[in-house]
């Protein structure tokens, strides 16, 4: 296991300070990884960062719905979306940009519905 830091670049986030939380992920190193139940704790932690940070994505992308003259399902921006899975499929690329569509448009439409409840 070791970490690795991600570096953001491209992106930038003026609410962002320094003194702010950072979440620290431990990524698993695959060739580290020899039985099921060592690949399962690496997949259980992952998925707790995972559970974060999608957690905090959709608290921002309800605020976003709020700041749109159109928020919500009907205010949908598909080049946005593109341009969101574009940038991800240069950070995953063993994914490919066609899964990568589906999982974000999983995670778009889920926090839509969160927002509106
Ligand atoms: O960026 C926006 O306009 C948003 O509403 C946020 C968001 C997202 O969750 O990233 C949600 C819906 C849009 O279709 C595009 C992106």
């Amino acid at each position: 296991m070791h970490d690795q830091v991600i570096d953001a670049a491209g992106t930038s986030c003026p609410a962002c300070e320094p003194a702010d939380p950072l979440l620290r992920v431990p990524l698993p190193s695959v060739a580290d990884l020899g039985t099921v139940a060592e690949a399962r704790a690496a997949i259980d932690g992952l998925d707790a960062a995972l559970a974060v940070l999608l957690e905090r994505r959709a608290e921002v992308a309800a605020l976003v719905q709020r700041l749109k003259p159109v928020g919500g399902f009907a205010g949908r921006n598909p080049d946005r979306e593109r341009a969101i899975v574009d940038a991800m499929a240069e950070r995953a690329p063993s994914l490919g940009r066609d899964r990568l569509a589906r999982i974000m448009n999983a995670v778009i439409e889920a926090g839509l519905d969160a927002a509106e409840r």
